[in-house]
């Protein structure tokens, strides 16, 4: 089902009241509910990764949530919410995570045997897992910006539809990454909750039921984190930095990365390196790599 086209004229329009204050255009019967039951049966499987431990109605963050739960939790438990009150992005910015708008869950992982300084590729990993699930379930193209947001075109405009957190968690033989994911879904043109934002509604998937979404991004990202693990986290071994690379909207063009203490970096981002650093070819020919924990914007040029 598709949201009701213009012009309408009901209250619920999304040419009423303005962007932040217009209602949802889509009925709830349009904006089904997640089903834990069918996620539950369909993600367990023998020898399968995950264990989905709740579908909230509504929560602060699940990063939050699952963060505090991390030493007790084994690896491979899944956290998801129809809402988020206090949805946090990259450095403790605002993540908004309207009820039933799209898809918001956490995962724990604990990849023991992968040594630690390469545990920055999970964010990675998990854009390029996240692009092939709705890729297959949607058929929605997205685009990987470094490091870590998902875009999709609107009106041939890139926009921003989704993003990762990543954030370490437990310690000592239970540390782990609570990797949160959170993509717009059904998300309206009157309901963006700041420029620049997309929906994979608006980029035209003709999707409401959220649950096969949810499922193909979880299959996939177990697939991506199984090769990974297998490769002791060796991206260019799995093909992870391959797939990046491939699927990564920032590469080829001219940005400008600022760093803390006003610093910038501006120049064409050529690569990622071996730690998923992303190198920048500046103009006075030198190369500089900047670390996603470092950037504090990274803006196309
Ligand atoms: N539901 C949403 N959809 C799209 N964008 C959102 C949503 N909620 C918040 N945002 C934006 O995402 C930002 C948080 O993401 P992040 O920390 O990656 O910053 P960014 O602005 O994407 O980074 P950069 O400047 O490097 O592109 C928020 O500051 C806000 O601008
Ligand atoms: O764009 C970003 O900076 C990252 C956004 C990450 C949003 C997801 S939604 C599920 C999880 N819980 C949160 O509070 N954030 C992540």
């Amino acid at each position: 089902m598709t949201p009701p086209k213009s012009p309408d004229t009901s209250p619920n329009s999304p040419s009423g009241p303005g962007p932040d204050s217009s209602p949802s255009p889509w009925s709830d019967l349009e904006r089904p509910p997640l089903n834990a039951g069918s996620l539950r049966r369909a993600l367990i499987r023998p020898g399968g990764l995950w264990t989905v431990l709740d579908v909230l109605p509504s929560t602060g963050s699940t990063n939050t949530d699952l963060a505090a739960r991390a030493v007790d939790d084994a690896e491979g438990a899944v956290l998801i919410a129809e809402e988020q009150t206090s949805g946090r992005g990259r450095l403790e910015r605002t993540w908004t995570a309207p009820a039933r708008s799209g898809i918001f869950f956490s995962v724990l992982l604990k990849p023991s045997e992968v040594p630690a300084e390469r545990w920055g590729w999970l964010p990675l990993l998990a854009g390029v897992a996240t692009a092939t699930g709705l890729s297959r379930a949607a058929g929605v193209d997205t685009a990987l910006k470094w490091p870590n947001d998902l875009l999709v075109t609107v009106d041939g405009e890139e926009r921003k539809a989704g993003g990762i957190l990543a954030e370490r968690a437990g310690a000592g033989d239970e540390a782990g990454v609570v990797l949160g994911i959170g993509v717009n879904v059904t998300l309206a043109a009157g309901e963006l909750p700041v420029p620049g934002a997309g929906s994979l509604a608006l980029a035209g998937a003709q999707v409401t039921d959220r649950d096969p979404l949810l499922r193909s991004v979880l299959r996939s990202l177990e697939e991506w984190y199984g090769e990974w693990r297998a490769a002791d986290g060796d991206p260019s071994a799995c093909r992870l930095l391959e797939a990046y690379t491939a699927g990564c909207a920032t590469l080829g063009r001219r940005v400008r990365a600022e760093l803390p203490g006003e610093r910038t970096v501006v120049g064409e981002a050529t690569a990622l390196d071996t730690d998923g650093r992303l190198v920048i070819a500046t103009e006075g020919g030198g190369r500089e790599a900047v670390g996603a924990g470092d950037v504090v914007h990274l803006r196309a040029e």
